[in-house]
């Protein structure tokens, strides 16, 4: 599966506890991130992430537009909801796709544990039929 990990700032080393806590399950998919939060999460553990541009410099969007393609299967995106972002535009349109793609997203820590337990069961092996049957 392909999976997006994105944290804003006060929100990064929550992302990459997560990530190491749970880097033998990460390991066994194709990791994609913005670019700052991938940076962080691969110099804090040995898994291996796709970093596309920063949010701010167009990375959610570049997120996004995996997403419109198909190409992204699950979002962990640790969102800042106290602090003002620039790019705040970009992160609503990150999270409308999810929606519109019915792709499975977590804001939050908590749920963002449950996303990826469900995911090492199986539960989101519907996501194969979903990219065979567009292709
Ligand atoms: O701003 C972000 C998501 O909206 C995250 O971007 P960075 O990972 O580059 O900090």
């Amino acid at each position: 599966m392909n999976l997006a990990l994105i944290a804003h700032d006060k929100k990064k080393e929550t992302l990459v506890n997560f990530a190491i806590a749970y880097e033998n399950i990460l390991k066994k998919h194709n990791l994609f991130a913005t670019g700052t939060t991938g940076k962080r999460i691969m110099e804090a553990t040995s898994l291996e992430i796709h970093c596309f541009k920063s949010g701010p410099l167009g990375g959610d969007q570049q997120i996004g537009s995996a997403i419109a393609n198909n190409h992204m299967d699950m979002v962990i995106f640790l969102r800042d909801p106290m602090t003002a972002q620039p790019h705040e535009p970009d992160i609503q349109a990150l999270i409308r796709l999810c929606d519109v793609y019915m792709i499975p997203v977590a804001t939050n820590i908590a749920t963002g544990e449950i996303l990826l337990k469900a995911l090492e069961r199986g539960d989101l092996e519907w996501r194969n039929f979903v990219k065979e049957n567009n292709e």
